[in-house]
């Protein structure tokens, strides 16, 4: 038999499968089918989720995060995934902060105290960072770097900031009114389908501005669709915050970013050349889901059974507290 859990940070939800229960990982091609069947929001497992996260052994870390779309495509990066990828590889070897692997870098985790009663939380290294179009990539836009730029092909005044850490990211800070019309939908929808602009896709993320080191974040994500939160995405919107509002926002200062699923803080660090973002936020596992191993191989996933774990219940209490909830709950999106 294998164990999943299915985990959330910010109510963006998956299924995490730790591959070294079974005895041999399942192929690229197993785990996207695997994905697509899980995390479908009709028929899925628990009401499906966002993705699915696989962890295999890497000699010198924790173990190897894998991120897997809904779509069945592959992320460079999850930060709301990889907290509680932290929590799950914390609690099965015993260390309080580690590395865990990832195809762009080594990242660091850390245990933090809880966000409230019975609300586990852990911070992660966001990283590495890059503005070159090569890296994002982007091409057909007349520039060869987006920060705070116009983008007429795209929207006729919002200004963007697009930035891969490593996974790529275009930001607008915009209204009230802004976050909540068609336009993120719209920009979203077109720039994950064939484009001229963006060919592999990127994750979208309207952000309001709330006060100083203050933020609300939507995102509509590649491979996805609206989620409640991504945490490379508000990794990312702080940083193009700092860079665009310096009156506002600074380096090495703990900013707060709401989003529809909750809250998170982030701290963008600026060393020499380099920047990178450390995320904090909740690592909340809802259920436990037991499944036979071949079932995992052949797609006979009916035969699984399903545990609560009794933590929503703390988070729910959690977020209720939270300031920004009547914007928060008409965004929200499945969990
Ligand atoms: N929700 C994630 C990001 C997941 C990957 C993204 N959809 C991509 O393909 O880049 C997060 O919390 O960072």
């Amino acid at each position: 038999m294998v164990t999943l859990q299915k985990v959330h940070g910010s109510e963006n939800s998956f299924f995490l499968l730790d591959e070294t229960q079974l005895k041999q990982p399942l192929t690229t091609s197993q785990l996207a089918a695997f994905t697509k069947q899980v995390t479908n929001r009709q028929t899925g497992w628990l009401g499906g989720a966002d993705g699915v996260l696989a962890i295999t052994d890497a000699p010198g870390t924790a173990g190897k995060m894998t991120v897997v779309n809904t779509d069945g495509s592959l992320a460079k990066l999850c930060g709301n995934g990889l907290r509680t990828v932290a929590r799950y590889l914390s609690e099965k070897t015993g260390q309080s902060a580690f590395k865990v692997h990832t195809d762009f870098a080594d990242l660091a985790v850390a245990k933090q105290s809880p966000l409230a009663s019975g609300v586990p939380a852990y911070s992660v290294e966001i990283s590495p960072v890059s503005f070159a179009a090569a890296d994002l990539p982007f091409a057909n836009l007349g520039v060869d770097r987006i920060v705070d730029t116009v983008l007429p092909a795209i929207h006729p005044s919002l200004k963007f900031t697009a930035v891969a850490v490593p996974n790529p990211h275009l930001i607008a800070f915009v209204s009230k009114e802004e976050l909540a019309s068609p336009d993120l939908e719209r920009i979203g929808k077109m720039l994950n389908a064939k484009n001229p602009y963006f060919p592999e896709g990127v994750n979208v993320t309207f952000a309001e501005i709330l006060g100083k080191d203050t933020l609300f974040a939507r995102t509509y994500e590649r491979g996805v669709g609206f989620t409640n939160a991504c945490g490379t995405g508000m990794s990312a919107t702080t940083l193009a915050f700092i860079l665009t509002h310096p009156q506002e926002a600074a380096f090495e200062r703990v900013n707060t970013v709401y989003n529809p699923g909750g809250m998170v803080k982030t701290m963008v660090h600026h060393d020499h050349e380099r920047y990178w973002i450390e995320l904090i936020g909740n690592a909340t596992v809802t259920a436990t889901i037991t499944v036979p191993d071949e079932a995992l191989e052949s797609g006979k996933l009916t035969q699984a059974t399903f545990q609560p774990t009794g933590e929503q219940a703390a988070y729910e209490q959690f977020i209720d507290s939270l300031p920004h909830r009547d914007l928060a709950d008409t965004l929200i999106e499945g969990a």
